[in-house]
């Protein structure tokens, strides 16, 4: 080989969503992975055993570290929270994220949007946008959502999320398919270039039909605030099974694998279903990664919230907020592949985002 190039000796590394169990040679000139071949010199890194692999992109988080994204005071301190926890996002082997916004009221959607339009923060992960998940959601779904805020699609999203909103910063909208007028809703965001996931919802699989044919193309944390899989009533889940030939293609489908929101076994079931289209994320919220114990709420949440170990819950109550460990703590102890980490971009076109490229 010749050339400047690293050597990193005793790793297994990620490479098209497998594991490559070799020793991988990166060029000091490209970047890029190099093929093995003949003597290999140059400057030797071991390893110690552990994973090399791409960064892991966030598509479905809250928060973390005590800020939650609905967590606004001015302009200047919110950029400086979105700093500290893009940070600590790089900390967890996360580079990129799309901060989630559940359902609050309109002026708070329009306060807060301007601050998530897309930007790269130094030694930090990159934040990718908005998602926002709400306000047209299924009341009998509302999880952890306040659904006296849960808006009819007739209400237009630029009066929810603000126009220039729509346009600079929500690149994701989770809608429930079943609500009246959802499928025009659907057209109108994803015709913007928007992307629609289905989730917090009732609907029936022929409903998730109609919402795919629409324009959505994913599933919010999938079997979390929908029904469950049945064996006569696939529901909603049931999607995650379409033909390989069917038309539109199978939706990408996001599991949250805590061990809190869904048992092992199931998270297994699921993705080993479809690999390709199942997406890992955490629906971390701000108490993710604080001490155990009693926190306020916030726009979302008006109700104390309770943290115990890897469970977040409405304080007194069994309904879950949302998640409390990080990404990287998902995967590897439901025996998932690990592939399924990095797919987040794909979902919204970030394509060169979350791979390996060798030559
Ligand atoms: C931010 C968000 O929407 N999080 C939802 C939460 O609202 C819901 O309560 C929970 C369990 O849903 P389940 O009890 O239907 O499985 O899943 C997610 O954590």
């Amino acid at each position: 080989m010749s050339g400047c190039f690293t050597l990193f000796t005793n790793a297994r590394y990620v490479l098209d969503g497998a594991f490559v169990a070799d020793h991988l040679v990166i060029s000091g000139d490209t970047g890029m992975i190099l093929r093995r071949d003949g003597y290999i010199g140059g400057d030797v890194v071991d390893l110690d055993d552990n994973i090399v692999a791409p960064g892991f992109l966030e598509l479905h988080t809250n928060g973390a570290n005590g800020f939650h994204f609905t967590h606004f005071g001015d302009g200047k301190s919110y950029a400086q929270q979105i700093d500290k926890i893009a940070r600590y996002y790089a900390t967890q082997g996360v580079t990129g994220f799309w901060a989630t916004i559940p359902t609050v009221e309109a002026h708070e959607f329009q306060k807060i949007l301007p601050a998530l339009a897309a930007r790269d923060i130094p030694n930090s992960a990159s934040l990718l946008g908005a998602h926002t998940e709400g306000p047209y959601l299924h009341p009998q779904k509302k999880g952890a959502h306040n659904s006296s805020l849960f808006q009819t699609c007739d209400t237009s999203p630029s009066t929810i999320y603000g126009a220039s909103n729509l346009s600079s910063s929500v690149k994701l909208v989770t809608v429930a398919p079943e609500i009246p007028d959802s499928a025009n809703l659907i057209k109108t965001l994803t015709s913007s270039g928007i992307r629609v996931s289905m989730g917090h919802s009732t609907a029936s699989y022929s409903d998730g039909l109609a919402g795919l044919h629409a324009g959505a193309t994913c599933l919010t944390h999938t079997l979390n605030a929908m029904p469950p899989f049945a064996s006569r009533i696939p529901g909603l889940a049931g999607l995650i099974s379409l033909p390989s030939k069917h038309k539109p293609i199978t939706p990408w489908y996001t599991i949250i694998p805590d061990g809190e929101h869904l048992h092992p076994a199931t998270v297994s079931l699921l993705h080993k279903n479809n690999p390709k289209r199942s997406i890992l994320i955490t629906d971390s919220i701000e108490l993710a990664s604080l001490s155990d114990g009693t926190y306020p709420g916030h726009a979302q949440i008006p109700f104390e919230q309770t943290k115990a170990g890897t469970r977040a819950t409405i304080a007194g109550t069994d309904t879950l907020i949302g998640g409390c460990i990080p990404l990287q703590e998902g995967g590897p102890q439901f025996d998932v592949v690990v592939g399924m980490r990095y797919r987040g971009g794909r979902v919204l076109c970030h394509g060169e985002r979350g791979c390996f490229h060798g030559n």
